[in-house]
């Protein structure tokens, strides 16, 4: 049974290894909350919250995670008594994903060390080594950004995601494909363009394209499906999918044929699972977004991409590629193009955290 004793909030800045920039913002630190939730046993359980410090991604910031976990989640939470990670309510509250993943991971952390099996068994992962890419932020220069490719080819990565926006796109892709014709490539436009853009998106057709992730606005699902309509290159729906519901709206209207899921966004692995097995039944290939994680998030969205319908090389890879020092142990390593999950019990990672903490009970 799953009875939670208290629930430890520990709150840190981690500053990235190199500034990550994209069509919105560049993103120089991270503002980390990590949860312990432990058990009347004293087994522990860990989650993290993905957001940003601004609201510039999702609506959501470290800050509201906090105020959502200490004043409606955690007194929503400590009353129940459940035999399984699913059963945990959280309805109750509207919304709040990443708010509600930073709890609910724990409580999967939590019941995979009970039952002693690592957690990508528990969720009904098929494997533990997980296909990685490199998502590369925006460079100053052209020179720069080839430098960056190649070292990320070099490390083993098995595909390549790009940032893109309307004023450096074209020039870019022709650059990167004459210098690497034929390398699994994408690009990530959060946002960026509106059907306005229709006739300069449908030259990126020529660049022979994995995916375009998100070109239009962050909550539109009609106007990707006419420019889907237009373009060969897949559309990749991520800002837009926030729920299961906004999936099957997406397949529905044929807005996508690719699904990012990320773990935060949906509010956690219960939310991600349903979602993948949707896809799935749909034959709708989904992969696994990166949020630049911490060790804890990023092993957990690494133990989401061991179900079977995650079909692209996932964002998350190497602790070293984002942190001087990352907060688990080993780090999250990166070997020929591959992440081998750890067979320990949970995340199968220990965990390292600064001093700063506040005890809920
Ligand atoms: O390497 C990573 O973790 C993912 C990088 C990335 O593209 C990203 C990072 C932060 C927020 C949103 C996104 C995105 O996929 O849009
Ligand atoms: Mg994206």
């Amino acid at each position: 049974m799953l009875a939670f004793e208290k629930l430890i909030i520990h709150r840190f800045k981690m500053p990235l290894k190199h500034p990550f920039a994209n069509s919105i913002t560049t993103i120089k630190d991270k503002d980390v909350i990590i949860t312990e939730l432990i058990d009347e046993n004293g087994i522990k359980g860990y989650g993290e919250s993905v957001a940003f410090a601004s609201p510039w991604y999702t609506e959501e910031t470290t800050d509201t995670v906090q105020h959502m976990i200490e004043h409606h989640l955690w007194p929503l939470i400590k009353a129940q008594r459940i035999e399984h990670p699913r059963e945990l309510e959280l309805h109750q509250v509207r919304r709040n994903h990443m708010a509600k993943a930073t709890i609910e991971g724990a409580v999967w952390d939590l019941y995979a060390k009970q039952q002693k099996k690592p957690l990508y068994q528990v969720i009904g992962g098929t494997t533990n080594k997980i296909p990685v890419g490199a998502a590369i932020g925006m460079q100053s220069d052209d020179q720069q950004l080839l430098i960056k490719i190649h070292e990320a080819l070099n490390e083993g990565y098995q595909r390549i995601k790009l940032k893109i926006n309307p004023t450096q796109d074209l020039h870019i892709l022709e650059k990167v494909r004459e210098h690497f014709p034929t390398i699994p490539l994408m690009v990530d436009a959060n946002s960026g363009y509106t059907l306005k853009d229709i006739d300069h998106l449908k030259r990126l057709d020529q660049y022979n394209l994995m995916m375009i992730e998100q070109p239009l606005a962050h909550d539109d699902f009609i106007d990707h499906a006419k420019l889907q309509e237009q373009i060969t290159t897949p559309i990749c729906l991520d800002e837009s999918i926030n729920t299961l519901a906004d999936v099957t709206t997406a397949i529905e209207l044929k807005s996508c044929k690719i699904i990012s899921i990320k773990l935060s966004k949906v509010g956690g692995f219960t939310n991600a699972i349903a979602i993948h097995d949707y896809c799935q039944a749909h034959n709708v290939p989904v992969w696994c977004g990166g949020m630049l994680e911490a060790g804890v998030g990023r092993s957990q969205s690494l133990a989401l991409a061991t179900l079977p319908n995650f079909q692209f090389p996932a964002d998350p890879g190497a602790s070293t590629r984002y942190w001087h020092q990352d907060i688990i142990t080993p780090e999250v390593e990166v070997h020929n193009g591959y992440v081998t999950l750890p067979e320990q019990p949970g995340i199968g990672y220990q965990v390292y955290l600064p001093a700063h903490q506040k005890v809920l009970t």
